[in-house]
This record gives C-alpha cells, sequence and structure tokens, in this order.
C-alpha cells in the first residue's frame, strides 16, 4: 500500500494535509513547469540522435561543468578529445552544441550561416541590461541585419585604411607614454585603444586615461563581465526563470535596470553632443557624424539604437585591443627570447634610422607570427562563442535542434595538439609561413589551413578585424622596436609576472609588472622627435577646429 492511500491521506488531521499540500504543491508547479518548457525524446524523438557529450543531472544537467568560466577552457578542450568534434553539453533545458574542429565551424557556421548566426536567449545580458540594443547580444533578425550593416559599412577594409591615420598618431604617443612612464604600461594600452576607436566613431581624441569618458567606457565593459558571465545569474542560463519572480533570483531584473541605467545615458550622452555639434556645424569628420546625417529612423532605429550602434562599437574595439597588447606584454616578458628574435628582425628590415610603418608588415613574418600566436593562446573569452541555430538541422548522422546554443570551441580548436605542437607553449615560429592576414584566413578554402579562430566565424565573425590587426602590428612593432621587455627585477632580485586573467567571460589579463626599458639614447631621440612632431599637429587640427 502506498503511503499517499486514499485511507492515510483521510486519517491525517486537516493541518497536516495543509502542509502536505504546501510541500507538495511547488513541486508538481516545478516538475510541471519544467516538462512544458523542456525538449525531450518523449515529445521529440530525433532527440536520440542529438551528438554525444558528457554525463548530465537531472534538470541542471551539466550547470556544475560549465558554472565556472575559469574551468571551462580546459573542459572545453578535453571534452573535444573524448567526444568529437561536435559534442552535446546541456543546461537546464537548454541545447549546447560544441564545434571542435576547423571543418566543423566551416561546415555549420560558415556555410550554413543563414541558420547558425542568432545568440542564446538572455534575459538580464540582452534584453534589460542592454535593452535589446547591443549588436553583440541581438538574435538573428531584421534590426541585426540593419545594425550590422551599419557597423560593416564603419570597418570594412578601405574604411579601416582611412584609419591608419589615427592608430599611427595615437602609437607615437603610446611609444612616448612608455618611454616616460613604463610602470603603467596597462594603462596607456587601454588609453591608445580607447582613444582609437573614439576618435573613429566620434571624432574626440583621448589624450590621457584620466579621460572621464574613457573611464566611463570601460566601466561599461566592467559591467558586462558581471552580468555575461555565464553561471554568474541563473536567469540567462534558464531563461525560462524570467517569468518567475526576480526575487528568487537574485532579482536580476533589478540588477540588469541599474546596469543599463549607467551604460544608458553614457553612450545617449555622446550621440546627443554629436547631434549639437552637427547642427552647430561644429562637429569633426566621423563615423557618428556621417551616421546622423544618413538618418538612422529612415532604417527604423530609434535614438536608442542610434546610440547603442555608436557607443556599442566603442566598446567592441577598447578593451579587447588594450587586452591583447598587455597579453603581448606579458607573453614577452616571460620569454626574451621571444623579444630578442623580433628584434633580430625588426633590426635587420627596419633599422635604427627608422622606425616601423605599415610599409614594412608584409617584411615582418616574425611579428606577425607574434600576433597571430597571441589570438591562438588567448580567444577573446573563456566560454567559446556563442551563436543559435534558427532552425533545426542535422550533420552527420547528427540532430542539432533548432535554439542550440551552438559553440565555436576555440580552446579546442586553438589547442588542438594534433596541429599545434606543444599548444600551451608561445612559440611564434608555428605561424612562419601563414603569411596572409587573419581575415583572410577566415574565409580561406582549406578550413584546416586557416591561422586561429579567435575572430569569430561566419555572419557574425568579427567586422573589426582590420581596425584590430593594424592595431596590433603597428603598436607590437613599434615597441619592440623601441623596447627591451623583462620581468621586473627589485634590487637585483627577479620577480615573476602575474599570469592570471581577470574573473569574468572575457580574458583579460590582470595587471601585472614587468621592465620595459628603452633599447638605446638614438631610440629615445627618435621617439621624442616623433612625438614632438605629432603633438604639434595635433595642436594645429585643434586651432583649425
Ligand atoms: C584583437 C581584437 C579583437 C578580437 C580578437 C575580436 C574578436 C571578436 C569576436 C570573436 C567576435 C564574435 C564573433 C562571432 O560571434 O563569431 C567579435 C564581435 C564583434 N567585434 Fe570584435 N574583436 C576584436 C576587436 C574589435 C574591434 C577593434 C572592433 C571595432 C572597431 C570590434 C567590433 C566587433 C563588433 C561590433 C562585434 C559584434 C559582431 C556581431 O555580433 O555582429 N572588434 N569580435
Amino acid at each position: 500500500m502506498g503511503i499517499f492511500s486514499e485511507n492515510s491521506l483521510l486519517q491525517l488531521p486537516p493541518w497536516q494535509l495543509v502542509v502536505a499540500g504546501l510541500i507538495v504543491a511547488p513541486l508538481v508547479f516545478v516538475v510541471g513547469f519544467w516538462i512544458y518548457t523542456t525538449p525531450n525524446t518523449l515529445t521529440d524523438s530525433r532527440r536520440k540522435y542529438l551528438p554525444p557529450g558528457p554525463k548530465a543531472l537531472p534538470f541542471i544537467g551539466n550547470y556544475f561543468d560549465l558554472g565556472d568560466n575559469e574551468a571551462v577552457p580546459r573542459k572545453a578542450a578535453a571534452w573535444a578529445k573524448q567526444y568529437g568534434d561536435v559534442f552535446y553539453t546541456k543546461v537546464g533545458g537548454a541545447d549546447y552544441i560544441w564545434l571542435s574542429s576547423p571543418k566543423v565551424v566551416k561546415d555549420l557556421m560558415d556555410k550554413k550561416s543563414a541558420i547558425y548566426s542568432s545568440r542564446p536567449p538572455a534575459p538580464l545580458a540582452s534584453d534589460v541590461a542592454s535593452a535589446g540594443r547591443r549588436q553583440l547580444f541581438m538574435p538573428y533578425g531584421p534590426r541585426y541585419r540593419t545594425v550590422r550593416k551599419i557597423a560593416h559599412s564603419l570597418l570594412n577594409i578601405t574604411m579601416s585604411t582611412g584609419y591608419q591615420p589615427v592608430q599611427d598618431l595615437e602609437s607615437k604617443q603610446l611609444l612616448f607614454d612608455l618611454l616616460h612612464d613604463p610602470e603603467h604600461f596597462y594603462d596607456h594600452n587601454r588609453r591608445y585603444s580607447a582613444s582609437v576607436i573614439i576618435s573613429i566613431t566620434y571624432g574626440h581624441r583621448i589624450a590621457t586615461w584620466d579621460n572621464p569618458l574613457a573611464k566611463k567606457v570601460y566601466q561599461v565593459v566592467n559591467n558586462m563581465q558581471n552580468y555575461a558571465s555565464p553561471g554568474m545569474w541563473m536567469v540567462d542560463t534558464f531563461p525560462s526563470i524570467q517569468h518567475l519572480p526576480q526575487i528568487f533570483f537574485g532579482n536580476w531584473r533589478a540588477f540588469g535596470k541599474k546596469c543599463h541605467e549607467h551604460d544608458a545615458p553614457i553612450y545617449l550622452g555622446l550621440w546627443n553632443d554629436l547631434k549639437k555639434e552637427v547642427q552647430e556645424g561644429k562637429a569633426k569628420q566621423c563615423f557618428c557624424k556621417d551616421f546622423y546625417q544618413s538618418d538612422p529612423e529612415k532604417l527604423g532605429l530609434d535614438t536608442l539604437q542610434a546610440a547603442y550602434q555608436c557607443g556599442g562599437l566603442v566598446e567592441a574595439g577598447s578593451e579587447t585591443t588594450s587586452a591583447y597588447l598587455n597579453t603581448f606584454l606579458l607573453f614577452a616578458a616571460m620569454d626574451e627570447g621571444i623579444v630578442k628574435k623580433a628584434q633580430e628582425e625588426l633590426d635587420r628590415v627596419v633599422g635604427f634610422e627608422r622606425y616601423p610603418t605599415w610599409e614594412d608588415e608584409e617584411k615582418l613574418p616574425y611579428i606577425r607570427a607574434v600576433i597571430k600566436e597571441l589570438l591562438r593562446m588567448r580567444p577573446p573569452n573563456k566560454i567559446g562563442m556563442h551563436h543559435a541555430t534558427t532552425e533545426d538541422d542535422w550533420y552527420e548522422g547528427m540532430f542539432i535542434p533548432k535554439g542550440s546554443v551552438v559553440i565555436l570551441n576555440w580552446w579546442a580548436i586553438n589547442y588542438d595538439p594534433d596541429r599545434w605542437e606543444s599548444p600551451h607553449e608561445f612559440k611564434p615560429e608555428r605561424y612562419l609561413g601563414y603569411d596572409l592576414p587573419a581575415a583572410a584566413y577566415i574565409n580561406i578554402a582549406d578550413p584546416n589551413d586557416r591561422d586561429h579562430v579567435s575572430y569569430g566565424a561566419g555572419r557574425r565573425v568579427c567586422p573589426g578585424v582590420h581596425v584590430a590587426e593594424k592595431s596590433l602590428f603597428l603598436n607590437i612593432s613599434r615597441i619592440l622596436w623601441a623596447f627591451n621587455i623583462s620581468k621586473k627585477k627589485v634590487n637585483g632580485e627577479v620577480k615573476e609576472p602575474l599570469n592570471a586573467m581577470v574573473p569574468g567571460w572575457m580574458c583579460i589579463p590582470q595587471s601585472f609588472e614587468c621592465d620595459i626599458t628603452v633599447r638605446s639614447d638614438k631610440h629615445a631621440k627618435m621617439i621624442e622627435k616623433i612625438w614632438s612632431e605629432a603633438s604639434a599637429e595635433i595642436k594645429l587640427d585643434e586651432k583649425r577646429g
């Protein structure tokens, strides 16, 4: 006889019946809600053909495996070895399909980009904190296509060539700042990156790191580190709980609103100031001026979307670039052999009478290899790049349901030991012979010839790749030409630099110490000269208005 037989229930006093009801009712509700919202093999037999993957717990799936960002890189690479190039994990009701070889990335994200280019639902990161306006999180659809086209019009290869003078100028200031204040290299790299992207979009230079606008932009990115981290907020992992009271889930909506209330005034402020400058005939030539004059409303974009379009580019282009420049200094400090090899090449090609310029790029294969190795070793985030499918699909007998989170598993691809010998070592030599820029490898016919996958894939591939690569080339070649980089020495004692990333989903190095010293008086004099000429130009420009 069951414990809840009719008789036994009837024998319970009424208060116990009420208590039993209070316990059972929520359980029934949760299980019912779960069955209603979660796909399963009973309701869809095709799910028997999902790709293989690690065992998952009931309800939460692989949540504990994936909730810790810091552990994902190692697990994602190990699972690919164990389960193959396409494997499956599950978190709550969401299907996660991991693409772990260049071939499957090409076959699915590139060749079937019409259905592999959305983003997973993110009630906190996208809907509330970004008010649905941030390109990076936007699901695929008409609005996304419009904003992507606008970003492309700003960042395509022809337009990007036009920004080279901005990068050249800011790079000269970076050399000057490193010469006079090497201790604060971390912030000088951040100033450089913010200044380039804010000059391109809004026509304003960031002359010092104290500039409040630069600080605000980096604070926006910092907020993103806090709310876009998988596992940090339940609601973006289990989107269906957005319909339940937020109080049970860390008041996520209130937190998202707070982030939006921080970010939106910054972007709207920039946009409104620009409108005023254009109306008063004072706006400098820049992307946002052209964009405003083209009338975004005609494209169906409201003021908030227009402000986020420009602001989103600023945030996408700032911390990414500075994180790579700082990671480069970290790896260079840890291995002076790299610095010596690069300097041998620079001294041979560029010499001591001039400094590296754009024209040198093709003649500096080792520098190019350093940049590729940097991107291979440190993809931009710890969790892989998340796309989402908008249709059901089949791949080599495996079922990929509509709405799956499809992950570009760069930790498996960039670290594949069958392809990259000793993948955990920083060895630029492995890229000698890879003579094309990263943008060319993105579209290369044989996927196994791709250099790395750190700019993403398919229709969402990084539109800023040309600007980013130019910044990395110019600054890394100039820094190596001008300075020696080594571990910090204090009273003759060598200090190991801190090799750790900032907590959160992005791969940003934690601030660390290293020694950056000019190679000779001749180099120092040349840096003084080029910056004094460049700053005279800036002053003249300011006078002209
Ligand atoms: C080394 C620096 C950079 C790296 C490694 C990088 C990498 C990436 C990656 C992996 C994505 C997602 C691609 C995907 O979903 O498959 C992305 C998106 C994006 N990046 Fe970059 N990026 C860098 C710099 C830049 C710069 C300088 C800009 C702007 C000037 C920029 C603008 C964007 C934008 C707007 C998106 C959103 C694209 C979309 O969802 O449609 N990025 N980037």
